[in-house]
């Protein structure tokens, strides 16, 4: 490709996680990769707060050591060489969720810049042996917050527990001020080089962006003695977004219950408990739930409001109301709020608006939108309760693609209240467990 930055073709050289380091006196971390002639450092900058108590030091070893395997997957994309070396030694655990996150992780980008699927790296690491388990943090839970949906009905089962927000905006100190629950930070800066880089033809693409949060939020559950690490992935996200000759793509691949299984291991060689809350949860059931919160008015899922330049909380932050996200979550919303109830909360109504009928329909397609949407099923079998309800049975899209909907969730038989009861594999521990079925027990009735 003429003007390719000198970082080799695709699938050719290698990439190298390098040097890192940690200045425990002002909290800024260093993480350094290689790739062709170019070295890439990404800084992160932690809290105050986490800093000056007593951490063991092979675990805040081990833990710098997964942010830097997981993070690099940024740089790595310019080139994707299909060949890493890691200069420090890993655990097996830790490799494990390298090679995950640098494959399956790495699976949409791979699709889109049209590379062979599955991803397959080749890892050039020396395997040391995990220490003893060191005993688990005790300051409690620490809840990462992505300002959505998901990490409010989080904060609100574990009010005892602390924020996590890595890149803060508004939103997601709003949602954590709304939930009454104290909030830690993290900035990360990615090199400049790589935006420079990528300007000049390097690959781009998605990044298994829960893996990297993953890796930070156990270095912070480390430096502040916390545990567990207490997520909010959803069920669907283990649902493919597409497929490639036989192969799963999946946009959430490091949000699955796949993913999880593998970082919990390496979270547990840190002391630190590891999980996602409402991993038994749809979509729906999520959002019965959050309709009945007064937290609902303060939550923010649209991804378009969390790209860079919104970090710090400099620029406006809103629902977008037209990407896939935003769509869907307003649909799964509509299920459970009356019209002017999802107004008040979005600001706004696509499902009177005909001209987003495909932006709807793409939600239970073959290919889903490379976004954070639900099951197909869910979508179809949210869009026929509304079209079979008095109260959105008359919005203009609803009334475009009601039957169509209808038609496809009678395929799989699925309905709204098939949804809703929790079902699947979980980690989550008892005492968890029953407090988010406390919660559940309040949710929302669907409307009529
Ligand atoms: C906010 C967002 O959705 N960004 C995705 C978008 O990137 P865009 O260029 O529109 O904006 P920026 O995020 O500001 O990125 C600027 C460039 O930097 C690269 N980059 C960013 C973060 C990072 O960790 N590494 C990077 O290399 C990026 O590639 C841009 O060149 O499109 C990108 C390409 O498809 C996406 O990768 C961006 O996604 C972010 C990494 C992100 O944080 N997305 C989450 C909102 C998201 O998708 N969450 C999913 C979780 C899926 C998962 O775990 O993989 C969810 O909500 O379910
Ligand atoms: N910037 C972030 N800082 C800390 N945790 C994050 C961040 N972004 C996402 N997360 C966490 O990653 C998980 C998946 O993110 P996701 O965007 O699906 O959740 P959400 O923001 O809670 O809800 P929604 O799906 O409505 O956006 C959640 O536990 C979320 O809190």
């Amino acid at each position: 490709m003429s003007g390719r930055p000198d970082v080799g073709a695709p699938g050719t050289g290698v990439f190298v996680v390098a040097g890192r380091s940690l200045d425990p006196a002002t909290g800024e971390a260093a993480f350094t990769y290689r790739l062709g002639d170019d070295e890439f450092t990404e800084r992160l900058t932690l809290d105050p707060v986490l800093l000056g108590g007593e951490v063991d030091a092979d675990r805040l070893d081990a833990a710098l050591d997964l942010v830097h395997l997981v993070m690099g997957t940024s740089y790595y994309k310019l080139a994707a060489p299909g060949r890493v070396v890691v200069e420090r030694p890993v655990t097996a655990a830790q490799l494990a969720v390298a090679q995950a996150a640098y494959t399956d992780g790495l699976g949409e980008f791979a699709a889109v810049n049209r590379l062979p699927v599955p991803h397959r790296v080749a890892f050039d690491a020396e395997v040391r042996p995990a220490g003893p388990v060191p005993p688990a943090g005790t300051r409690g839970a620490l809840l990462p917050v992505g300002g959505g949906k998901d990490s409010a009905l989080a904060l609100v089962v574990v009010p005892d527990g602390t924020a996590l927000a890595i890149n803060p905006t508004g939103a997601q100190r709003d949602v954590a001020r709304a939930a009454g629950v104290p909030l830690v930070e993290v900035r990360r800066r990615l090199d400049p080089l790589l935006a420079g880089r990528t300007a000049q033809g390097g690959l781009n693409g998605h990044v298994p962006v829960t893996a990297i949060n993953s890796a930070i939020a156990a270095l912070v559950a480390v430096l502040g003695g916390h545990s567990p690490v207490v997520f909010a992935n959803e069920r669907s996200a283990d649902e493919e977004t597409l497929t490639v000759e036989g192969v799963s793509v999946n946009h959430q691949y490091s949000k699955s219950h796949a993913f999880e299984r593998l970082f919990t291991a390496a979270a547990a060689e840190l002391g630190t408990g590891y999980f996602s809350l409402t991993r038994q949860l749809s979509e729906l059931a999520t959002v019965a739930a959050v309709a009945a919160l007064p937290l609902r008015t303060d939550i923010l899922s649209c991804n378009r409001s969390y790209t860079q330049r919104h970090v710090g909380g400099q620029a406006e932050q809103r629902w977008c109301l037209h990407c896939d996200k935003c769509l869907f979550t307003f649909l799964v919303f509509a299920v459970f709020l009356t019209p002017a109830e999802a107004e008040e909360v979005f600001g706004g109504n696509p499902l009177a608006d005909p001209s987003l009928a495909d932006g709807f329909r793409r939600l239970w397609a073959t290919e889903k939108p490379f976004d954070c949407v639900g099951e197909r099923a869910e979508s179809a079998a949210a869009m026929a309760h509304l079209a079979a309800s008095r109260s959105w049975g008359e919005a203009p899209v609803v009334r475009l693609l009601g039957a169509e909907a209808a038609a496809a969730a009678e395929v799989t038989g699925a309905t709204v209240a098939g949804f809703l009861p929790p079902r699947g594999e979980h980690g989550i521990p008892p005492r968890y467990l029953e407090s988010l079925q406390r919660v559940l027990a309040g949710a929302r009735s669907a409307v009529d």
